[in-house]
């Protein structure tokens, strides 16, 4: 395991912000070194721009271990990270972006699951089935983040999710994984699932 992670998340996060799905200061990445504690993007950091003191080193808990500059704060949705961590012992990256089709998406069901369509790329998210049947976890977008946090924990600890991926209602998705480099291709693959399904529903495909 990589003893500090933060050059592959810039890296990703300069990746991200050009694709457009880091716009602004949206979304925050995360991973974790051998003690089980993580590097998180600090808050409000703009994400094309990412250098290595725009971190902080957080425990499991949430509690603050390290921050090269006294001023950062850790990611408003470190709660977050910390759910998959806990939930997820083998995961060692959670990354969160913000496209515009992770939200569109979001919007095509009303209940807790978005059905993904049967694509070749399921592989890359874990799934090697003909025909899967596959659905997305969605999560309504609390104001307060730990709420959201709270859900996922309980929902996962409930029913473990098909892929290694979550939606957050009209914000963004949340991928993790055992490397910082799967975790940067499982954005991309759930990415290319999101426009397919924005695409598939403009001409008429059912799925
Ligand atoms: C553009 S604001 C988006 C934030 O509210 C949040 O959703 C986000 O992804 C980034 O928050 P941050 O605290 O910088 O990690
Ligand atoms: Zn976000």
């Amino acid at each position: 395991m990589n003893t500090d992670p933060r050059e592959s998340l810039m890296e990703a996060s300069r990746q991200f912000y050009q694709l457009g799905w880091m716009a602004g200061t949206a979304g925050n990445l995360s991973a974790r070194v051998e003690d089980g504690s993580f590097w998180i993007t600090a808050s409000g950091k703009q994400k094309g721009k990412l250098v290595a003191d725009d971190f902080v080193r957080v425990s499991l808990t949430g509690e603050l271990l390290e921050t090269p500059n006294p001023e950062n704060k850790p990611s408003a949705e470190t709660s977050i990270h910390q759910a998959i961590y806990s939930c997820f012992a083998d995961a060692r990256a959670c990354y969160h972006v913000h496209s515009v089709e992770a939200k569109l998406v979001t919007n095509f069901v009303e209940g807790e699951k978005l059905p993904l369509p049967p694509i070749e790329m399921l592989k890359g998210l874990g799934v090697w089935e003909e025909n899967p049947q596959v659905f997305m976890p969605v999560f309504h977008n609390h104001l307060q983040v730990p709420k959201i946090a709270q859900e996922i924990s309980d929902r996962f600890h409930r029913e473990t999710p098909q892929v290694p991926a979550l939606l957050i209602r009209n914000h963004g998705v949340t991928v993790w994984a055992n490397s910082a480099a799967e975790a940067e291709n499982h954005v991309e693959l759930a990415e290319y699932i999101f426009r397919y399904i924005v695409a598939a529903r403009q001409v008429g495909i059912k799925f």
